[in-house]
Parts: C-alpha cells; sequence; structure tokens
C-alpha cells in the first residue's frame, strides 16, 4: 500500500476525530512535511476536510448522514448513531439493533433514521421498506399479534379463509422495527430465532415450507429487559444502545429541542411565536416522564393558547410572567440547522478559541490581539439563541462587576457597548456550559502566570457569580481585562490592609483603591478576636496567589504586637516586607499614591516612619553566595527538577543547582544587575531569550545539535569536568526528553523500560555503520522506535508489508542488519518488525548511512 493511502486509511479508522497535521505525522511515523503535502493531496480530491484554526484539524469527508437533522449528533448521541451505522454496514446484512431509553427519548426516531441511513449508504435493495409494528397495540391480544407479524396459513385458525402475509414478509429487503418489544410472547421470541439464524420463518399453520426473507431488525423498549425478553433472544441480538433522559442531555440541546418544538407549532399554524427566552431556559430545565413527547405536548399547549387568544394575528407573543424577557422569534423559516450547527459545534469552537489564546498568550501576542481573537469567536457562534438570554444575565453580570471589580478593587471597564454585549454573551455561554474544555488549566495557569494581579480580582467576580463550572468562564478573562491590564500589572507591589471589626479595612480600601482608580489593597477585616495565627493564615494564603510579584509586600494593620506580626509573615515570604501598625485611610492613600508613582521601597519605608511605628525592610542579597547553576525551563518545575536531578547524578561538579521558576528568573535578569547573579555561572534553559547580563545561556534543545552540544561540552570540560561525565550527560538528556516526547503517548509500554530498548538497537546501528548520529537524529529515532514497537504490539502495523520491496543493495543491506538488530526486542515482545517499518527506519537514516 503506497503511503498516502495508508494516510487515508489512518484516518478512516481513526476515532479520535480530532487530529493535527503533527499528531497524525507522529501516529503513522512519517514525517510531518510529507504528511501535509498528502493531506494536500487529498483535500484536493475532497476526500478529507480541515476545519478548526490554528491548529487546523483533519477528518475523513463524509456524505451528509440521515442522522445528522437528530439534535444530539455530534453531542449526546454521537456514540449511540456512530454504533448505528456501524451496525448498518456491518457485512452482509447489518446486525439487529436493540434501542431503550424511557418513553419519549427518541427511539422511534432513531429506528427511523437508521433505515434511511441505510438506503442513503445504499445497504437497502428492491425498495426495502420501513415496517413499523407496535407490539402494545395488542396487548390484550397475543394470539392476533402473531398472526400480524408472522401472517397464516388458510385454515390455520377459525377465521383463516385464505392465505395472508405478515409483517415479516412486508419489511423483506428493509427494517421492521418491533417497538414495545417486551410484550412480544417468549413463544413468539422463540419463533424469531430462526430469523435471526438463517432469515427463515414459519408463517401460523405452516410447518413444511418456511418463508425466507431478507430483514433487518430493530427492536425497542422501555422496559427492564431481563424481565420480559428470554436470556436467548437478548443474546441474538448484539447492538443495545441506551437513549438519554431529556434531563440528563446537555442543557444547549435541551434549549435547541424546546426551539424545535416551537418550530413545529409554527409550521403547522403557519404563525410565527415570540417565545421568551426565559420561558425556553425554563422548559428546558424540567424533568418529564414523558422526555420529549411531554415537552412536545406542553409546547403545543403554550402554542395553542396563544393561538386561541389571537387567531387571527400572523405574529403571536406567548404570555410569560416575566419582565425582562427577550423574545426569540420563531416561524417556519427558523433556521434549525445553524442553530444545530451551533449546537454541535459550539464545544469545538470553544476548545478551537482556547487553543488558540494559548497560542497567542505564550509566543506575546499583542493583548488587543488576543481581545480581537475572543470577539471575532464570539462573533462567528453568534445565533438567534445567543440574544435570548443575554438581557436578563446581562442585567445581573453587570451588577456583580460593579460590586466586585468597581467599587472593591477601583477598577472601571472601559468596554465599548459592543464589546460589553459580547461580554454577556459570552457569560451566559459558561453559565450554561456543563463541563470544562480540554486542558483548561493550561490556559488558566498562563493567566495567572502572565496576569496574576488582574487574575486575582477575575477570580474573586467568579466567587461571586458562583458558577457550576468556573473553568469555562477563563476563556473570557482577557475580553474583560483587556485594557485593565496594564493598569493593574502595573503596580509592583502586594499591598495589604488588615484590621478588627466587620468593615473597617474593606471600607478604608474601597475608598482607596477607587480614589486611586486601581487595585492597590486588597483587605481582610478580621473578627476581635483573631490571633495572630489566624491573621498569619489569611495573609499566607493571600501571598501565595500573589507570588509572582516579586518586588515587597506592604502591610498596614491595626491589631496585635507588630514584631510578632513582622516575624510571622516574613516567615511565609521571603520579600522586601514592611509592616506599618497605622491603618487609617489618610495612611493607606498615601502609600497607595506612592505606589502608583513607582517611587521605591526605600522612599516608602521612609516616608512610613511619618505615620507612626513602622518596621524595617528586608533585601535580597543576591542569588546565592555559592557558585550555581541555574536550571530553568518554561513548562515548569518538573522538567526544572528533572534536569537538575539528571546533572547532580552525572557531573562531578560541586556547583550548586538552582532550579527557578521561569517567569521569575525572567523578572530576576530585568530588575537586577551582574552583582545579584555574581556567582551563577551558568543558565539552562528550554528556550532562547536574550540576556544583557553577559551570562552564559544554553537552551537544552540546542544540545541536540553538534554546536549547541559543543558549547556545553566545552563550557563543562573548561570548568573541570570529565570528557565520559559530558557524554553522559547528553545521553540521559536525550533519554529524559525522549519519555516526556512519549510518555503522553504510549498506551501500555513503559517509556522507562521501552527507551533502553531503543537506545540499544540505535547503538547498535551506530556500531554496525560506524557512525555517530547527532542528538536530534536520536530522539527522532527513540521517539520513532518506542511508538513503534507499541504500533505493532496493538497490531495496528499488520499487513502493510505486502507492497514493499527493497530494491538496492544499500536497502537489502539495511534490511538484513535490521532484523538481526531487532531479533532481542522481537523476542521480548513477541512481535515482528515487518518490511513496511523497516523502510520507514531506512527512509529516517538513509542520509547517515
Ligand atoms: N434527538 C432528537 N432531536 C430532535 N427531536 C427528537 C429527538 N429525539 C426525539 N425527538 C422527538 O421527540 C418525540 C418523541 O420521540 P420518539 O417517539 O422517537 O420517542 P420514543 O422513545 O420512541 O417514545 P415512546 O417510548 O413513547 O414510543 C418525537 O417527536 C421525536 O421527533
Amino acid at each position: 500500500m503506497k503511503a498516502i493511502e495508508h494516510l487515508y486509511r489512518f484516518l478512516k479508522e481513526d476515532k479520535s476525530e480530532k487530529l493535527t497535521t503533527s499528531q497524525i505525522a507522529a501516529k503513522i511515523g512519517l514525517s510531518r512535511s510529507v504528511v501535509s503535502g498528502y493531506l494536500a493531496q487529498l483535500y484536493k480530491k475532497q476526500l478529507v476536510e480541515k476545519y478548526g484554526t490554528r491548529p487546523v484539524y483533519w477528518r475523513i469527508k463524509e456524505k451528509p448522514s440521515a442522522f445528522s437533522q437528530i439534535i444530539g449528533y455530534n453531542g449526546s448521541l454521537k456514540k449511540a448513531i456512530s454504533a448505528l451505522k456501524q451496525a448498518i454496514l456491518y457485512p452482509p446484512n447489518g446486525l439487529p439493533i436493540l434501542i431503550t431509553g424511557s418513553s419519549g427519548t427518541g427511539k422511534s426516531l432513531m429506528a427511523k433514521k437508521t433505515y434511511q441511513e441505510a438506503v442513503e449508504l445504499g445497504k437497502v435493495k428492491n425498495k426495502g421498506k420501513f415496517v413499523t409494528l407496535n407490539t402494545a397495540d395488542y396487548a390484550n391480544n397475543p394470539e392476533l399479534l402473531s398472526s400480524v407479524l408472522f401472517g397464516y396459513k388458510k385454515g390455520a385458525f377459525t377465521g383463516a379463509e385464505e392465505d395472508k402475509l405478515g409483517l415479516l414478509d412486508k419489511a423483506d429487503n428493509g427494517y421492521l422495527f418491533l417497538d414495545e418489544v417486551h410484550r412480544l410472547s417468549k413463544s413468539d421470541q422463540e419463533k424469531l430465532f430462526s430469523l435471526f439464524d438463517n432469515g427463515t420463518f414459519y408463517p401460523l399453520g405452516e410447518v413444511n415450507q418456511p418463508h425466507k426473507v431478507n430483514i433487518k431488525l430493530i427492536f425497542a423498549t422501555t422496559e427492564n429487559l431481563d424481565k420480559y425478553l428470554l436470556k436467548t433472544f437478548l443474546r441474538r441480538i448484539p447492538l443495545h444502545i441506551v437513549l438519554p433522559d431529556f434531563i440528563d442531555r446537555p442543557i444547549i440541546e435541551r434549549i435547541a429541542i424546546a426551539i424545535q418544538c416551537f418550530k413545529h407549532e409554527a409550521v403547522e399554524t403557519q404563525r410565527r411565536f415570540l417565545v421568551p427566552d426565559e420561558l425556553l431556559v425554563n422548559l428546558s430545565s424540567q424533568s418529564f416522564p414523558g422526555n420529549i413527547g411531554s415537552l412536545e405536548n406542553k409546547i403545543k399547549l403554550i402554542c395553542s393558547q396563544g393561538y386561541t387568544t389571537s387567531p387571527k394575528k400572523e405574529t403571536i407573543p406567548i404570555e410569560y410572567p416575566s419582565s425582562h424577557n427577550y423574545l426569540v422569534p420563531i416561524d417556519s423559516e427558523f433556521n434549525i440547522t445553524e442553530l444545530l450547527q451551533m449546537t454541535n459545534h459550539l464545544e469545538d469552537s470553544l476548545q478551537n478559541l482556547q487553543n488558540e489564546l494559548i497560542e497567542a498568550i505564550s509566543k506575546d501576542f499583542p493583548i488587543s490581539d488576543c481581545k480581537l481573537i475572543i470577539l471575532r469567536a464570539l462573533r462567528s457562534l453568534s445565533h438567534p439563541l445567543s440574544t435570548d438570554m443575554k438581557e436578563s444575565i446581562g442585567k445581573d453580570i453587570g451588577k456583580i462587576i460593579k460590586t466586585t471589580i468597581t467599587d472593591k478593587y477601583g477598577l472601571k471597564l472601559k468596554l465599548t457597548q459592543n464589546e460589553f454585549k459580547a461580554l454577556i454573551f459570552a457569560f451566559s455561554l459558561a453559565s450554561i456550559q456543563e463541563h470544562s474544555l480540554k486542558h483548561t488549566n493550561e490556559l488558566k495557569k498562563l493567566l495567572e502566570q502572565n496576569y496574576p494581579r488582574s487574575f486575582y480580582v477575575y477570580q474573586q467576580l467568579l466567587a461571586k457569580i458562583n458558577p457550576k463550572v468556573a473553568d469555562s468562564y477563563y476563556l473570557w478573562f482577557l475580553l474583560l481585562f483587556a485594557d485593565l491590564i496594564e493598569k493593574v500589572e502595573g503596580i509592583n507591589y502586594t499591598c495589604i490592609l488588615l484590621a478588627h471589626g466587620e468593615s473597617t479595612a474593606t471600607s478604608i480600601q474601597k475608598i482607596v483603591n477607587s480614589l486611586a482608580g486601581n487595585y492597590i489593597f486588597e483587605a481582610f477585616d478580621m473578627p476581635i478576636d483573631a490571633t495572630v495565627d489566624n491573621i498569619n493564615k489569611c495573609v499566607k494564603e493571600y501571598l501565595q496567589i500573589q507570588k509572582a510579584n516579586d518586588h515587597g509586600i506592604i502591610l498596614l494593620f491595626d491589631m496585635g504586637s507588630l514584631n510578632q506580626m513582622f516575624v510571622k509573615i516574613k516567615h511565609s515570604s521571603n520579600k522586601k516586607l514592611l509592616v506599618i501598625n497605622n491603618l487609617t485611610t489618610a495612611s493607606a492613600l498615601d502609600v497607595a499614591i506612592r505606589v502608583q508613582r513607582g517611587e521605591t521601597f526605600k522612599e516608602i519605608t521612609e516616608k512610613a516612619k511619618n505615620y507612626g511605628n513602622y518596621m524595617g525592610v528586608q533585601y535580597f542579597e543576591g542569588l546565592s553566595d555559592k557558585d550555581n547553576i541555574i536550571v530553568s525551563c518554561l513548562s515548569g518545575a518538573g522538567m526544572s527538577q528533572a534536569i537538575k536531578d539528571i546533572i547532580n547524578k552525572t557531573l562531578s561538579t560541586n556547583k550548586q543547582i538552582i532550579t527557578m521558576d521561569y517567569r521569575k528568573l525572567r523578572e530576576l535578569i530585568d530588575n537586577n544587575d551582574k552583582s545579584f547573579f555574581k556567582n551563577t555561572q551558568l543558565i539552562i534553559t528550554t528556550t532562547d531569550f536574550n540576556i544583557n547580563l553577559d551570562l552564559p545561556l544554553i537552551n537544552i534543545y540546542n544540545i541536540l545539535d553538534q554546536k549547541g552540544f559543543a558549547d556545553l561540552k566545552n563550557y563543562l570540560l573548561n570548568s573541570g569536568e570529565k570528557s565520559k561525565n559530558v557524554d553522559n550527560l547528553l545521553e540521559r538528556f536525550l533519554k529524559f526528553l525522549t519519555i516526556q516526547g512519549i510518555k503522553e503517548r504510549l498506551q501500555f509500554l513503559n517509556p522507562n523500560t521501552v527507551i533502553n530498548e531503543v537506545q540499544t538497537v540505535v547503538a547498535k546501528y551506530q556500531t554496525y555503520y560506524g557512525v555517530k548520529f547527532s542528538g536530534k537524529i536520536k530522539l527522532n529515532l527513540y521517539m520513532h522506535l518506542s511508538l513503534m514497537i507499541e504500533r505493532i504490539l496493538l497490531s495496528e502495523s499488520k499487513e502493510k508489508s505486502n507492497d514493499i520491496i527493497f530494491k538496492n543493495d544499500k536497502e537489502k543491506e539495511f534490511a538484513s542488519i535490521s532484523s538481526t538488530i531487532f531479533k532481542p526486542i522481537e523476542m521480548k515482545y513477541n512481535i515482528k518488525i515487518n518490511k513496511f517499518e523497516i523502510s520507514l527506519i531506512f527512509e529516517l537514516l538513509e542520509d547517515y548511512l
């Protein structure tokens, strides 16, 4: 099979549905650029489609499905629909299906759509029909049910005056839907066995000549299966689908269903209904015993009341007892498809937005660009549904923003009317979101690291909104704060007010922050009997959240011993600290003005002497009094610590290895001179950045290149390190980076074990060919081989080998030596590395052999 066909088949078989070019490349073991070329070819031939921006996702382009009009197609019913599609396609004749679920959950609809889909897919031959039998209609007459289903021969019973075909004959070549199947008698269930087994059945009174038909069967019931259906009957139905109750579906689907019901009434009556948004939300929040069926009836009743009141009017307002409603106009033209698209793609769109934001913030895009990204995403989500909740939710949000952000933290929003509307829409989306998006923590972390003070205020706002899923609100942070961030983050000190009494501290805070027009102070009202420990706990928690702010802490308070307070807080933080035992509006305002002016800590401390008692400050003397190497990785403390451990384990150096938060390092570099780093010999990071301080910096990823490695080696050799240790260090770094790379992608192989095996393989290739691969090639090989072993183990690499022929001597030699090199792995895992895989490895190495 050609590689492009292999790629297409992979996409077809892949279940994840969301794959970027790089992910596809990694999964099938080809380079990104090759895969990108193949995808472009398939796209041109309209065999694949892409969606999303940055990143773009790829999937197989499918024909429009009969299921696509069902609400929940891409949501809560996605799995069920995908199973039904598989049942339709299963050779040779599809599979029998059982659909269960409470009354009115859509069992009949699903059965009918299954038939329509089978027709679309060409799986129904000779004009086969969809025949329904509701066994409940024959509840009191099982004999009649039997005769209707199986048909009968003349004379089979009294009154059987001629041969009669049953529904099983009528459904030949098509589908038979047996609703309420639990009412089928045990003997009728048994009679169906031969139909399942070989497509035959006997009409009543027939003993010699069975009828042979080609029928696909769908059964549905609301009842407990084990109680009514024979085990031997159930065993013959391989696919069992359970439909969720209305109330268990996502709210966005429930609203869409309610709108669909109103549209149905609009079509029936040829009227236009004006439906209050709150009524839609209210109807969608109820649990109905008859599920969608009951909702339909309820909405029919509501519309008929409206219709009776004004039968002549073309537009009928629906009454609802609430003052600030937005009316959603629903007529026969209402675009349900658009609504469906929105409900189907809402999560994808939000996920894409989140990915874009993470990328934009990581790459330091201007904040205004981030805001634009958000506004653009909201615009593309805009829909009649979007307006429905705006007004009512909007009023509440406006109030909460005023009491927290403006009154308490002195921050006035500068949003235009359009932006405010977008914000309200965004918050209404967040309020109905029921699950967090993937990787929300990454976005949260980035926001917190980059904009710690604004982030803190936003969290205070969220605490007031008290959302069910707070995570969904982080997408909208920059929309609210874009124009405030510079100002809020421009405050370099962490300033706290502490006072006894119910509202002493917070009322001073309100006055001072709003006069300053900025968030300068956080305030804590303490009970009269609060101990120093209570107070300290509260301050400590706050300082932890504010950790990125390194310039110093200023605390104004009115209680307890000054000295005790200073010592306690000093224990929680090693930053510069000024404690002022004199909290008045005037002293707080004076501090606020100086902080805003950007006065130095020293200047503010000098002035504080005039307020009364104050405590001295403590300065950093420098980073460390020992020779040191700083390790600081953008991706977090875990990675820095791991690198530190590797260095300590490998090198004989007695230098101190200091791991440091990446932002903190950048800040320290920006805010200090060379003397602060006087004992720092080297900085190891995972990104490149410019330092003016003349400190040597090595990006660990550059070590993979010859030059980067030579730089590090020179540095370490010059500082007295042994050459062997330096080589070892590279090998260990490589191993570490590989494990980082494959950890997420291996499903069941242990990365720490498999890495040792692939290291041996690569070493053998090097020895045999007498070459030394660069770090980068090795890393690539380690990753590729680890993933390959797992792929073969999972039998995902079968039968790709047939077309591979090793043409020239170089290839033949490579294939032969590879089979020797891989022998131990093949024996250990009981696998066979086939020709296809060998040819891929050859492609990777060809130029270096
Ligand atoms: N996912 C859906 N999207 C839109 N409408 C739906 C959906 N599921 C069901 N409906 C509508 O809900 C109503 C009830 O569905 P249906 O009759 O298929 O349910 P049922 O489970 O077969 O009910 P019962 O058990 O009472 O026979 C129908 O009008 C159907 O069109």
